[in-house]
């Protein structure tokens, strides 16, 4: 029988994986990326084809660049790769793993990790986790799984994990539903499964999509400002306990919304989905009546991503509603 050798693209992006610290701990990218020694390690099992796309620390990273990911994956995808490794700096590392879970149109393994502790400190975790991603992209049982969070040997969907942590290397965790797998020693193991999307192919993005956190005396000034300027797009709303706002915003939404400007809630609380509970002034039900959009299930910063890609989709009216609102659609 043939042996057959998965081959695997690995695309690193920066991010403290790619870093090392100096005599006063200080943190920075160098020259060359401290993982490009190890692209021989797995060479007897797996061809690694590694690429270097770009070298950024994550809070530099825009949709633009997660667009140039999704096009060199669906391109991947239809050149017999098995599957793709993406190392990826961790503040911003769940807003390109939920966009790639939209965007790419394939089904292969689709892997992001990051670390939390630079290449040459003590007890880094770059090199397991990115270990452990290859580990996983390469697996039979990551096919049709939708893109992948491997770090600290725990699997978790593109969809709902997210960075719970400034520093810890326990710092990706899923709220709510929990991880989908682990990785063992030597293999990989799922217990659940994600009910699967159908991914929006695009080829372009549109940026000017907010994000908004409601608290407790919200003036309406920052919303006003969004419905006055002609180049915003949509507006995501962190609002409070299962989906509220306080009364005085409730015309600067009327404002976006009469601009055909969508308007989409998620709850600011860790766990748990928004939802049209409460009838009173600024209530869920009352926002609900006034035609913002309630997006089940996902945190402000992923919400923000659905509505960004619906929107450069070219989505409109009850269809962007409809992909928005719902986590699975
Ligand atoms: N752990 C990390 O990777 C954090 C870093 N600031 C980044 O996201 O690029």
């Amino acid at each position: 029988m043939e042996f057959f050798v998965k081959k695997i693209l690995v695309l690193h992006t920066g991010g403290t994986i790619a870093m090392s610290e100096d005599e006063h701990g200080a943190v920075a990218p160098g020259a060359e990326n401290p993982l490009n020694k190890f692209s021989e390690a797995f060479t007897d099992q797996l061809d690694l084809v590694v690429e270097n796309p770009f070298n950024l620390p994550s809070p530099h990273m825009s949709p633009k660049e997660m667009l140039s990911l999704a096009q060199r994956i669906n391109d991947a995808a239809n050149n017999n790769f098995f599957g793709v490794v993406i190392t990826h700096g961790t503040d911003t590392l769940e807003e390109t793993a939920y966009f790639l879970d939209l965007t790419v149109t394939s089904d292969i393994p689709v892997v992001v990790t990051g670390a939390m502790r630079s290449a040459n400190e003590i007890g880094s975790d770059g090199l397991h986790n990115f270990q452990t991603a290859i580990l996983t992209a390469a697996s039979d049982e990551a096919v049709g799984k939708g893109v992948l969070v491997v770090m600290n040997d725990e699997i978790h969907t593109a969809r709902y994990v997210t960075k719970t942590h400034t520093t810890n290397v326990a710092t990706f965790r899923t709220p709510t539903f929990g991880p989908i797998g682990l990785v063992f020693k030597h293999k990989v193991r799922f217990f659940e499964q994600l009910l699967r999307h159908t991914a929006l192919p695009i080829d372009h993005v549109c940026e000017q999509v907010f994000l908004v956190k409601a608290y407790a005396g919200m003036e309406p000034d920052f919303l006003d400002f969004l419905a006055s300027q002609a180049t915003t797009k949509g507006v995501v709303i962190e609002a409070l306990g299962a989906g509220n706002l306080p009364p005085k915003v409730l015309p600067s939404l009327q404002k976006l919304l009469d601009q055909n400007i969508p308007v989409v809630l998620v709850s600011r609380c860790f766990n748990g989905v928004a939802q049209d509970v409460y009838d009173y002034e600024g209530g869920g039900v009352q926002l609900k009546k006034l035609g913002v959009t309630f997006c089940h299930g996902l945190n402000g910063q992923k919400a923000r991503i659905k509505l960004l890609v619906g929107l450069s989709a070219g989505l409109a009216g009850s269809a962007l509603k409809h992909f928005v609102s719902d986590a699975v659609s």
